[in-house]
C-alpha cells in the first residue's frame, strides 16, 4: 500500500529551481534511500512532503493527507529528523520526551515505556537525566531519533540518519530502521552516502538537480554497484548547473529520467 507519493513537485526558490518535476512513491514496508548529492533537492523534497514547505506544482499523498493542503494533519502522522537538529539545550531527553509525547497526544505510561525501549536499543539510558546542553553530538543524534518514532508513526523521514555516530551505534540504527519498515511502515531515508544507502535500503532513488534519475530495488545492487549508477547517472549532469539550476534555464527538454522512474 502507497505510503508516500510525490508526483511532479516542481519548486523554485527565486531564480533557482530546486524541483524540477520529481515523481516518487514509497509504499509501506520499504525502506527508501532518497540519494543524492549536495543541493539535488532531498531536503526540499523532505520538507514538501512533511507539510513544511509548499511546492509550487505537484501532487502528494501521504499517509492519506496533502501536505500541501493539510500540513497539520500530515505532520501528526508522520515522524521527522531533520539533518543536524538538537534536542533543546536547557532539557534532559526525559523532559523532551514529555514535551514530545504531549504534542503527540501519548499518554505518561506510553511515553515512558517507549523511551526505555529506544534508550535501551541506541544505547543511551544512562544519560536520560543528563542536560541535553551536556551531551555529545552522537548523544543528542539518539535523542533526535528517538523523538522521530515516539508516536510510532506509519511513514517517518529521516535526513542522513547515522551523522555523528559511533560504528557500534550505527549499526544499531540501522537495526531498528529495517525492524521498522519490516513491520509495515514507511522509512524515507534521505542522504548523500551511497554505502549507507546500499547498505540498508530495500530501494533507493537516485536524485539530481530536482529529480529521480535512477532507481533501484536492493536485489538489484549485486550486479549494478550503487555506486556505478550513482556515478554514471549524477556525474553526467553539468556542474555548472547542478548546484543552481536557474528556473529561467531551459532545462525542460531534458527532464526524462534515464532510469524511467
Ligand atoms: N531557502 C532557500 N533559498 C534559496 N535557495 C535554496 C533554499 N533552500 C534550498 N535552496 C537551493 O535549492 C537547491 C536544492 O536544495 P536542497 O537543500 O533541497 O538540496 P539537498 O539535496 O538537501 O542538499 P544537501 O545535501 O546539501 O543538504 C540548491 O540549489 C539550494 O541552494
Amino acid at each position: 500500500m502507497t505510503a508516500i507519493s510525490a508526483k511532479n513537485l516542481r519548486k523554485t526558490y527565486g531564480e533557482v529551481r530546486a524541483l524540477d518535476g520529481l515523481s516518487v512513491a514509497v509504499d509501506r514496508g520499504e525502506l527508501y534511500g532518497f540519494l543524492g548529492p549536495n543541493g539535488a533537492g532531498k531536503t526540499t523534497t523532505m520538507e514538501i512532503l512533511t507539510g513544511q514547505l509548499r511546492p509550487d506544482a505537484g501532487h502528494l499523498e501521504v499517509l492519506g493527507t496533502d501536505p500541501s493542503m493539510e500540513p497539520v494533519a500530515t505532520r501528526e502522522r508522520v515522524g521527522i529528523l531533520p539533518e543536524q537538529l538538537s534536542p533543546p539545550s536547557f532539557l534532559t531527553p526525559r523532559e523532551y520526551f514529555d514535551f514530545v509525547g504531549r504534542v503527540r497526544d501519548l499518554d505518561e505510561m506510553t511515553v515512558r515505556d517507549r523511551v526505555a525501549t529506544w534508550a535501551d536499543r541506541l544505547g543511551y539510558a544512562g544519560t536520560l537525566d543528563t542536560l541535553c546542553a551536556d551531551l555529545s553530538r552522537g548523544q543528542q543524534q539518539k535523542v533526535m531519533v528517538t523523538q522521530a518514532f515516539l508516536h510510532e508513526p506509519a511513514a517517518v523521514f529521516i535526513d542522513e540518519p547515522l551523522a555523528n555516530l559511533d560504528p557500534i551505534v550505527q549499526e544499531r540504527v540501522k537495526r531498528a530502521l529495517r525492524e521498522y519498515a519490516a513491520a509495515d511502515n514507511a522509512v524515507f531515508v534521505s542522504t548523500h552516502n551511497v554505502e549507507v544507502a546500499q547498505d540498508i535500503c530495500t530501494r533507493v532513488g537516485i536524485v539530481s538537480d530536482g529529480r529521480i534519475v535512477a532507481e533501484r530495488a536492493a536485489e538489484a545492487f549485486a550486479e549494478d554497484s550503487l555506486l556505478d549508477v550513482f556515478l554514471e547517472t549524477v556525474e553526467t549532469a553539468d556542474p555548472a548547473d547542478s548546484a543552481g539550476q536557474t528556473a529561467t534555464s531551459d532545462s525542460d527538454s531534458a527532464s526524462s529520467p534515464p532510469g524511467g522512474a
